[in-house]
């Protein structure tokens, strides 16, 4: 354990040392990935607003476990406008699979966001994705390193921050997808007020070619229109999404949440 992970929910402290014993893959791979600002932009063009719905079975702060099966959910999430995907690969904390992810990526056409805690290389080569998660607070100085590797099999990288400092980080290792996360890992508390202040002070910085997706937290339309009115490109949607009831509705709520629909 190092001092950082010390300032570390418990919750998060195990999924990241379940992160660092996880096996990476046997071979090198190479992706033809669909691209996540191209479905976006397509969104946009049919008056969704761009939603990666994620399929989350369970997490360390949902109460019970979604049983349906994942390739069902995310085909809905797809018929709700969702313009992407994320799906949870960690099967201790989030009930997730590797073997979820390729099933659905083989039944949808959307991007899919591999959603794990990478922290070594050799885990780029575990499940074929769209896209990757690199989250800037766990793989610190490996940033630019692990961005690097993961263009170069083909992926797309969401990097991940949660405060100005690795905002500027990622934007200084080159990456072109930004994730502002709402959910402080170290306390596990949710403000969206994380992504105004991180990106509000920032917008000139961020260059134009740089996508930004607000994560987490996102629970109503109102909460929807609030991200977007900061600066989100788009929207990645969980625990609000695989809540009871219908996916597809869920997934509704988020996608046609526009200015002009306001409900
Ligand atoms: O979701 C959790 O409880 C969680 C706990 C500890 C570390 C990470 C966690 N979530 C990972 C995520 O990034 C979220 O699943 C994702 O941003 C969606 O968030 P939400 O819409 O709030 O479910």
């Amino acid at each position: 354990m190092n001092a950082s992970d010390e300032e570390m929910a418990p919750a998060v402290r195990s999924i990241l040392d379940a992160a660092r014993e996880r096996p990476g893959g046997e071979e090198r791979l190479a992706v033809d990935a669909r691209s996540l600002p191209e479905a976006f932009a397509a969104a946009e063009a049919d008056g969704r607003v761009p939603v990666v719905a994620e399929v989350k079975p369970t997490s360390p702060t949902t109460e019970g476990t979604r049983e349906d099966d994942p390739v069902e959910l995310a085909r809905e999430m797809v018929e709700g406008g969702a313009a992407a995907l994320s799906v949870l690969t960690e099967p201790a904390h989030f009930g997730g699979s590797t073997e979820n992810l390729s099933r659905i990526r083989a039944a949808v056409d959307v991007p899919v966001l591999r959603k794990d805690f990478l922290v070594r290389e050799d885990q780029l080569d575990a499940v074929e994705s769209d896209v990757v998660l690199l989250i800037a607070r766990f793989v610190g100085d490996d940033l630019p390193r692990l961005l690097e590797a993961a263009e170069e099999r083909g992926f797309q990288a969401l990097v991940e921050v949660h405060g100005e400092g690795e905002l500027e980080r990622a934007l200084d290792a080159g990456a072109t997808l930004v994730g502002v996360n709402n959910r402080d890992l170290g306390k596990l508390e949710v403000d969206l007020g994380t992504f105004e202040s991180v990106v509000g002070p920032n917008r000139e910085r961020v260059p134009d070619d740089v996508t930004l997706v607000a994560e987490s937290g996102i629970t109503t339309a109102a909460d929807a229109r609030r991200m977007r009115d900061a600066g989100a490109d788009g929207l990645l949607v969980g625990s609000a999404i695989m809540a009871d009831g219908s996916v597809r509705s869920n997934t509704e709520t988020f996608t046609r949440a526009s200015p002009e629909g306001k409900s």
